[in-house]
């Protein structure tokens, strides 16, 4: 039964909820994201859905998004079987997980990464040492092709340099690009994210599907996955225990372990804690990454002259004899919003991590019971008509001032903000920011001659992905 006074939404039927009236407006529209876009023209920017166990509220309107991120009781993160089995029985993590245990692992991790986790180079030293690899790469596909070029896969052209920006941090290694298990790792992640959804799957909505219907329900597929990353994981961590010196810290682990190691630690702290931990930075950094930039380069395909534009202030400010620095970027605000403007095209499509009202409350006047999964359709700012005008073109001089200096609208909130904001915001933009100007330095990406416009559709799943395509990539003359 609906709570009184419960935001409005498709109707309510037993057991399932709302949830075939949601499944038909996204098989009509093609994505969930879309679905409650629509719902959101009929019933308002605050909607109140049932999909099976779990009661949903979707928040498609800056203002409601505003009021539920800064609002503590809405800290919390989902709870059950999904949450639980994603990290091996128990929550752990910090990518959903809330409470006393969330403040305490979010602020070790938050300190490390940034005092230590960065280890004794630096982020931007990483960032770019990964951005002169994948050109290099990029320049080895080239040789002996000269000027015409050379057809190349795109969207997935960036994963493992992302990764390797991420797992020196956290555990000191950098992957070869031939990394066979790697690939099978990145492949399971891959699928896994693009068969649930951000709002869970059908077995965490409707649990008794585990037994009755392990692999339709998804359950058996995410079991084995979570199990695989486990696995791969505490190899890892093994290994960091034989060599650990205390006196050296070598990365985040080497921090994490030194704290598990003291006597005076909180009951947070736990090896398996360690391991999830590491998985959500796997899970929240890499797709994230991966995709805003494979959305980037789509976009540059269909826009030339944006891309004509980056590579003259790249020119202008970096010239072509060094590669582009992190230092160069706050001289090179049309970069900077090529960066913004990918993104926007990313989270336009997709929520927010879904938040839990922490006790019964209310939201833009509506009653929301404790337990409440709530979540943010950031397609009702990102994408909206009224706040950019053409949200559909991608174009970077949105976030250009009259003075040349980049501007950003408060509705532009692609990593969310309040207490849960975004943890690797600053390493993803870095990275957005240098593979791209790096690449645009020294290749030209166009359309391969007889095929068509790649589509900017996008496949569906817990972060939206561009479908593949290819770009012919040529060299850039040198003057
Ligand atoms: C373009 C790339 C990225 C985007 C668009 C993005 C976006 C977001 C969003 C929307 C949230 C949820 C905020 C909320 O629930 O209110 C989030 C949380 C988070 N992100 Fe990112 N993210 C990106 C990259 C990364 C990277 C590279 C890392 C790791 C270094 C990362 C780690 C996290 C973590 C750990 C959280 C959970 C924070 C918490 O609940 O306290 N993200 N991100």
């Amino acid at each position: 039964k609906k709570p009184k006074n419960f935001p409005p939404g498709p109707p309510w039927v037993p057991v399932l909820g709302s949830a075939l009236h949601v499944n038909r407006l996204r098989k009509q529209t093609g994505y969930l994201y879309r679905a409650t876009a629509e719902l959101a023209n009929c019933y308002g920017p605050v909607v109140g859905l049932r999909v099976g166990k779990d009661r949903q509220v979707v928040l498609c309107g800056y203002e409601a998004i505003k009021e539920m991120l800064s609002r503590e009781e809405f800290d919390g993160r989902p709870q059950g079987l999904f949450y639980e089995t994603r990290t091996w029985g128990k929550r752990r993590g910090v990518l959903l997980t809330d409470e006393e245990f969330w403040q305490e692992q979010r602020r070790f991790v938050l300190r490390h990464l940034k005092e230590f986790g960065f280890g004794r180079r630096t982020m931007a030293e990483l960032v770019e040492e990964e951005a002169r690899q994948l050109v290099q790469a990029f320049q080895k596909r080239l040789e002996g092709f000269q000027n015409a070029g050379v057809v190349m896969s795109m969207h997935n052209a960036f994963g493992v340099y992302v990764l390797n920006t991420l797992w020196s941090i956290l555990a000191g290694i950098r992957f070869s690009h031939s990394d066979l298990e790697l690939k099978k790792l990145q492949g399971l992640l891959t699928e896994l994210f693009a068969n649930i959804d951000m709002v869970g799957c059908l077995f965490s909505q409707f649990p008794v599907l585990r037994f009755l219907a392990p692999e339709f329900s998804g359950y058996k597929q995410f079991l084995y996955i979570h199990q695989r990353v486990w696995h791969y994981l505490k190899a890892e961590l093994d290994k960091h225990k034989a060599t650990f010196q205390p006196a050296e810290l070598r990365d985040f682990m080497d921090a994490y372990l030194k704290i598990l190691m003291s006597d005076q630690k909180k009951s947070s702290f736990s090896e398996s804690q360690l391991l999830a931990i590491c998985m959500d930075m796997f899970m929240a950094g890499s797709e994230t990454t991966t995709k805003s930039l494979g959305f980037c380069f789509l976009y540059l395909l269909l826009y030339p002259d944006v891309q004509r534009r980056a590579q003259a202030e790249i020119d202008a400010v970096v010239g072509r004899e060094r590669l582009p620095s992190l230092s160069d970027r706050p001289k090179m605000p049309y970069m900077e919003a090529i960066v913004l403007e990918s993104v926007r095209m990313f989270m336009g499509r997709t929520f927010s991590i879904p938040h839990r009202a922490l006790k019964d409350t209310e939201l833009q006047g509506y009653h929301i019971p404790k337990d409440t999964m709530v979540i943010c359709n950031f397609n009702g700012t990102l994408m909206n008509k009224d706040i950019w005008g053409d949200p559909d073109v991608f174009r970077p001089d949105r976030f250009i001032d009259s003075q040349g200096s980049i501007f950003i609208p408060d509705q532009y909130t692609p990593f969310g903000f309040g207490k849960h904001r975004c943890m690797g915001e600053t390493l993803a933009k870095s990275n957005v920011f240098l593979f791209t100007a790096s690449l645009l330095q020294n290749f030209n990406f166009s359309i391969p001659p007889s095929s068509l416009p790649p589509t900017t559709e996008a496949v569906d799943g817990v972060t939206p992905s561009p479908k593949p395509f290819h770009a012919l990539v040529t060299p850039r003359a040198v003057d």
